[in-house]
């Protein structure tokens, strides 16, 4: 059975200027036609045209239309687009007339990428940064999210399976002259050096960090006793009143999370409770959260109170030690020679340092600005089982017909990274990340 033509409005939600909606599939052109009831325009070229009912012969309104031949186009299939006056009323009446052409039906969210990937115009990972640039909101994710869209690690992928094909056949062909004495040994120790190889390159890959922290940024826990500022700073960073500062200790009793962007890193800043011992059971559980928070982070800010005592701190991320106050302290805003940050969440001095110092930190875990080459842990995953199987084939160099075994599963794991092979239970997933209409 053939796929149905499918339509949605592709832009966001009306009112707005103008508004796209797209038809993507067999029947698109046609039903293009029926609704502007004229020639229809070259391929990629832009014509104003009045859209009528076909139903009723209604005018619905004056739009551009534009067409789109498939299999050179964003979902593979034809697809039409009208750009129209972006009203409420408009945008219903063009999706109501269209619901009524036969043959064509709503899209769900990300059924056109799902067309896209299954036509092969994209691959799982440029489906999945997609996805990601999607979801973009600093700009070290959006450059990470364009390059993986672009083709970024398919490529890689492409260069990986080519590289294990090779070392396939040059095994497999040993295999096949074994019994014509030693015709196929110089070609084995070859392909043995280029598995080693691989694997070495895929183990670096692995070391480097993967965009998933990227993706859902550097989680930030500030922590110290009650009054120590934490509230304040938490404000500050975000350029936000995320948090209640007052004079009074144990303001703050839950944990709050805010999202923010330190030179296009994307950071979660999670503002705790200040550290006692308290008989107030609701600050009591704000405690025990914030060590949890403290647990669980990447990075650690850890203020001194009042009277310039840290708490001990439990984590096993980095921590950055920060003296708030320097307004009334009068010591120099920015790092001491302890590396002990000196700062007024007040006049703001000594911020700029420390986040030129968050920024270093995080580094480590979102790269200092390359493009990562693993997205995300699902990639990671497949990439650790091709190493792995790589890993395996140079274990059992002795035996050829083993070493052919192992490339073939690192092989399997390649196809599951660019989603040739067993992929489909984590399909319905990732396209609804997507909205309707893309
Ligand atoms: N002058 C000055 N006052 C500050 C500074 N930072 C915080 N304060 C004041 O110190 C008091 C406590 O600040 P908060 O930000 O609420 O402290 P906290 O650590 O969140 O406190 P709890 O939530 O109670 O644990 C408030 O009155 C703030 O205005 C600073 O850098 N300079
Ligand atoms: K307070
Ligand atoms: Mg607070």
């Amino acid at each position: 059975m053939p796929a149905p033509t499918l339509f949605a409005l592709s832009s966001g939600r009306p009112p707005a200027a103008i508004s796209v909606i797209r038809i993507s599939g067999a029947a698109a052109f046609e039903a293009a036609r029926r609704l502007s009831g004229k020639a229809l325009p070259p391929p990629r070229t832009a014509r104003l045209r009045t859209l009528r009912d076909p139903a009723g012969g209604e005018a619905l309104d004056k739009a551009l239309l534009l067409l789109f031949p498939g299999p050179d186009s964003a979902t593979g299939d034809d697809i039409a687009e009208l750009h129209l006056h972006g009203g409420v009323a408009v945008v219903a009446a063009v999706l109501k007339a269209l619901d009524g052409i036969e043959g064509l039906k709503a899209a769900g969210p990300g059924d056109f990428t799902r067309r896209a990937f299954h036509n092969g115009v994209l691959d799982l990972p440029q489906v999945e940064g997609l996805a990601d640039l999607l979801a973009a909101e600093t700009e070290m994710q959006r450059r990470q999210a364009m390059a993986h869209a672009d083709g970024h690690l398919t490529r890689m992928a492409e260069g990986w399976r080519e590289r294990l094909l090779d070392a396939l056949a040059q095994v497999e062909a040993g295999l096949d002259f074994a019994d014509e004495g030693d015709v196929g040994e110089s070609d084995e120790s070859c392909a043995n050096d280029a598995i080693a190889a691989l694997a070495a390159e895929l183990d670096q890959v692995l070391e480097a960090p993967s965009g998933e922290r990227l993706r859902d940024g550097v989680r930030l826990a500030v922590t110290g006793p009650p009054n120590a500022g934490k509230s304040s700073l938490v404000n500050k960073l975000t350029e936000r009143d995320v948090a209640i500062v007052t004079a009074i200790p144990g303001t703050t009793r839950d944990r709050i999370e805010a999202h923010l962007a330190i030179k296009g890193v994307p950071f979660v800043a999670i503002d705790t409770a200040g550290l006692r011992e308290t008989g107030d059971v609701v600050e009591r559980e704000g405690i025990a959260r914030a060590r949890a928070a403290v647990a669980t982070a990447d990075i650690v800010l850890a203020m001194a109170g009042e009277d310039g005592r840290f708490e001990p701190v439990e984590t096993e991320a980095p921590v950055i030690r920060v003296m708030s106050r320097s307004d009334l302290s009068g010591a120099p805003a920015g790092p001491d020679a302890d590396g002990l940050h000196h700062l007024s969440a007040v006049t703001g001095d000594g911020l700029a340092a420390l986040a030129d110092r968050l920024v270093e930190e995080a580094g480590r875990l979102v790269g200092h600005g390359e493009i990562l080459a693993l997205a995300n842990d699902r990639q990671r995953r497949v990439v650790s089982d091709c190493h792995a199987a790589l890993l395996e084939a140079g274990a059992a160099a002795h035996d050829p017909v083993l070493v052919a075994e192992h490339l073939r599963a690192a092989l399997n794991a390649l196809g599951r990274l660019t989603g040739r092979v067993g992929v489909e239970d984590m399909l319905d997933a990732l396209f609804g990340r997507f909205c309707i209409g893309k």
